[in-house]
This record gives C-alpha cells, sequence and structure tokens, in this order.
C-alpha cells in the first residue's frame, strides 16, 4: 500500500503570521490539501507559536471531524504539559513525539531511548489512555537496539527523521549511503512490530527512492518542500489573476 501523506502546515502558518492578517489560511489551505486527496493533515505547535498557534487546533479538528472524517490529524511536539494539554484539547489521531528544545529552528534529531524510555513509556501511556496512536520521532540509524527500546516505550510508530536524507539533495552517493541506514532502520522496527512514518525535507525528487526502499512506509508528512512546490507551481496563475485585478486583459 501507498504511504499515506500528512500535509504539515507550519511553513503556511509561518507565511500567515508575518502579518495581522487572516491569510494565507491554514484552514483553507487544510482543506485544498484534503480536497486534493491528503490522507491528514500535520501540525507542530512550538511554545512560542511562531508558525502553528494553539488556536489553529481546534479549527483544524473541527475541518476534520466536519468535511474530512476520513482524515487524521498528527500533532507533533515535545512532550511539556503545555503540550500534552494541548493534544488533550484538539484530540489528534496521532501524536508525534520529537525531543524538540524549545530555542531549536526546526527538528534535527531523534530520541535517545537509551536515555529516555522510562519518560516517554509514561508519555506514550497517559496520550494512549486518550485514545490516540503515538510515534516517537527516531534516527535512522540501523540502530536495532534502539528501535528495539522504542518499541518498549508501548509507542505504535516510529517516525524516521529524514532530515539527513533531504539535506543531500545535491550528493546522491551520501544519499544512498543514508538510505540504506534508514531502511535498516525501517526493516528493524517492523521486525519489532512497530510502524514507520518518516519525515523532515522530504521532496517529490527523494520520496520515491525511500517509498521503494522502505514498501511498509505508512505515512510521510511533509510541510516545507510541498509548501515550496505550491508556491512554483501556483505562481503562474497568481500573476494572470492579479495582472486581471490591475486591469489587463489576460
Ligand atoms: C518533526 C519534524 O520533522 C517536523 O515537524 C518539523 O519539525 C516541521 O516543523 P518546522 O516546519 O517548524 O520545521
Ligand atoms: N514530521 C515531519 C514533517 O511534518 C514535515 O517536515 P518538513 O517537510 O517541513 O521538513
Amino acid at each position: 500500500m501507498p504511504a499515506k501523506l500528512s500535509v504539515n502546515l507550519n511553513a503556511i502558518a509561518m507565511l500567515r503570521n508575518r502579518r495581522d492578517l487572516p491569510w494565507p489560511s491554514v484552514e483553507g489551505l487544510g482543506r485544498i490539501a484534503l480536497l486534493a486527496g491528503a490522507h491528514g493533515l500535520t501540525v507542530h505547535p512550538r511554545p512560542d507559536q511562531r508558525h502553528i498557534r494553539f488556536t489553529d487546533l481546534p479549527i483544524l479538528r473541527a475541518l476534520i471531524d466536519d468535511e474530512f472524517p476520513q482524515a487524521e490529524f498528527n500533532i507533533e511536539g515535545y512532550p511539556s504539559d503545555d503540550f500534552l494539554g494541548l493534544c488533550a484539547m484538539a484530540q489528534p489521531d496521532q501524536v508525534t513525539l520529537v525531543p524538540d528544545d524549545p530555542s531549536q529552528a526546526t527538528s534535527d534529531h531523534g530520541w535517545d531511548f537509551r536515555k529516555h524510555s522510562d519518560f516517554l513509556a509514561d508519555v506514550v501511556a497517559r496520550l494512549k489512555k486518550g485514545g490516540c496512536r503515538v510515534s516517537l520521532f527516531a534516527d535512522g540509524d540501523g540502530d536495532a537496539e534502539a528501535v528495539a527500546l522504542a518499541k518498549q516505550t508501548g509507542a505504535d510508530r516510529i517516525e524516521l527523521y529524514t532530515g539527513p536524507y533531504g539535506g543531500c539533495y545535491d550528493a546522491p552517493e551520501k544519499a544512498a549511503a543514508i538510505l540504506e541506514q534508514l531502511g535498516a532502520t525501517a526493516d528493524a522496527a517492523r521486525d519489532a512490530g512497530l510502524g514507520v512514518n518518516a519525515g523532515h525535507d522530504l521532496t517529490v525528487a527523494n520520496l520515491p527512492v525511500l517509498a521503494l526502499r522502505i514498501p511498509h512506509l505508512a505515512e510521510v508528512s511533509i510541510g516545507h518542500g510541498l509548501t515550496a512546490d505550491a508556491l512554483e507551481y501556483g505562481m503562474a496563475e497568481t500573476v494572470r489573476r492579479f495582472r486581471r485585478a490591475c486591469g489587463e486583459k489576460v
């Protein structure tokens, strides 16, 4: 089965937050994504609300419930008390726990399962009691022992951190080596009984090879590259619309 696409709306929210205006609309772009067949929406609210605002969460939950009941809402973040409170309020279908420090510009590593397994086991139990699937952000370094520890926390899935793979867009040999490590981690997860998601810096260029190496990939969450493409492929029509608005016959 093909991997399901969950569209990450963080980049849209970041653009919206440049002004005190309601566009681009996080809800509106989320609706367009789901109408186009995306299987879900992902948000990664950070404590400073620099892109997704906490007030976005109930709106996106309602969008899915009211118009796209088959779709899933995935919330990602570090499991602080505030974050867990947001999850209790927004009732996501999946929570992806990420070991982010609030000062990080973006997510750049997975959990250290040797160090944090007790903490994660508590959080996973709490979230699962609330009825959602739990996924843990994991380095794709082929460490099967770490994957086994991830399984022991009670989590349902891991999400492979694909940033280093995405960063090799101009170094195919390096990308191939990283892909092999990601594949080995995904195989270990499958063998341990964990589902496998993936995300960070995935693009239409690097995704097909990843999906080929990991045929059991359940879900990919994509924001930055997808938003870049949406701008590029939507730019020509948008310029025509604005030329018309200027009075040109286009
Ligand atoms: C966990 C992960 O890789 C993504 O959630 C990523 O952190 C997206 O967030 P930004 O778009 O804010 O970088
Ligand atoms: N979980 C990864 C994600 O949601 C999107 O990351 P990116 O495509 O914005 O790098």
